[in-house]
């Protein structure tokens, strides 16, 4: 009997499309620690959100599966909370009602209305945005916006974080500031996490482990980086520390050396996203 929190085994995931079955994972095969900070990175297309989804419930395994605490992961639960790009908060509730619906959903049995209500101020606290707990969505900006998802997937006190490149749309120094939220918040909750970054120095930064995936189709897990940095870890010290100078390389060698998708694309910087994506982004900023 493994002693492992969060376990996948065998993971197949096959979809039907006009052309056929199209195998995008096989054989992956992951186990987690409880507390653990772990990044799944890979080019564009190799099957991230897809392992994703797989331990959010919102996908079934075509062979193999996912292990939570001993108990298969067949469905949503409110033990695993996902937080994605794009925050997606109800435009017509408040930011204080957005995360109520969230704290209903677990707690309505539980707590008091009072005791509700200070939870959730609780958790706006924790991302510094009880100051805006009256605001709806449209008044406020998006990495407000992305705070407001945070707190959301938080209060509902899960013991698995999953995050689809939570940081992927925000601005530099946004970005810099919810890292280092979510690496305080992590130390002090002892969360799982699982999230999916295009950002090499995103993903050392906060890491315990970088799990790094082939290309697909068939993607598996290609390596796994045990990213062994003291905590609490400070960005400006680490960027000329050898260790962490390393790690980054590691990421970018697999990338770039071991599994180099076209031979267009050109590491300008540690990123994986494609070059029609970044002008995607771009368009969007
Ligand atoms: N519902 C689906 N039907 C058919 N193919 C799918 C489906 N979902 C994903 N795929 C394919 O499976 C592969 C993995 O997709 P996935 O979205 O998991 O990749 P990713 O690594 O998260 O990509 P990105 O980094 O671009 O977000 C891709 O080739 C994708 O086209």
């Amino acid at each position: 009997m493994s002693k492992s929190h969060l376990e996948l085994t065998g993971v197949e995931m096959a979809f039907d499309t006009p052309k056929g079955s199209f195998i995008a994972l096989d054989n992956v095969n992951l186990k987690i620690n409880k507390g653990e900070f772990v990044s799944l990175i890979g080019h564009s297309g190799c099957g991230k959100s897809t392992v994703l989804n797989i331990v959010a419930g919102l996908l079934q395994a075509t062979k193999g599966g996912c292990v939570l605490n001993g108990h298969e992961v067949n469905s949503p639960g409110p033990e695993r909370a996902v937080v994605f790009q794009n925050h997606a908060l109800m435009p017509w509730l408040t930011v204080h009602e957005n995360v109520e619906l969230a704290v209903q959903q677990v707690f309505r049995k539980t707590m008091s209305k009072q005791e509700r209500r200070d939870w959730i101020t609780h958790n706006l606290e924790l991302v510094n945005m009880a100051h805006a707990a009256n605001k709806r969505p449209g008044e406020i900006s998006g990495g407000m916006a992305q705070r407001v998802g945070i707190a959301r997937a938080l209060a509902m006190k899960p013991s698995v974080l999953l995050m689809d490149e939570p940081f992927g749309a925000l601005d530099a120094l946004t970005r810099a500031h919810l890292q280092d939220s979510l690496m305080e918040i992590q130390q002090e909750l002892n969360n799982t996490v699982i999230m999916i970054t295009h950002d090499v120095d995103e993903a050392v930064l906060l890491s315990d482990r970088i799990i790094m995936m082939t290309n697909g189709p068939a993607a598996t897990v290609g390596e796994d980086l045990h990213i062994d940095l003291p905590r609490p870890r400070n960005r400006v010290t680490l960027a000329d520390d050898p260790t962490y100078v390393h790690y980054r390389q590691e990421v970018l060698k697999f990338l770039y050396e071991k599994q180099r998708k076209l031979e267009t694309i050109k590491p300008t910087r540690a990123s994986t996203v494609e070059p029609e994506q970044e002008e995607a982004q771009a368009a969007r900023a």
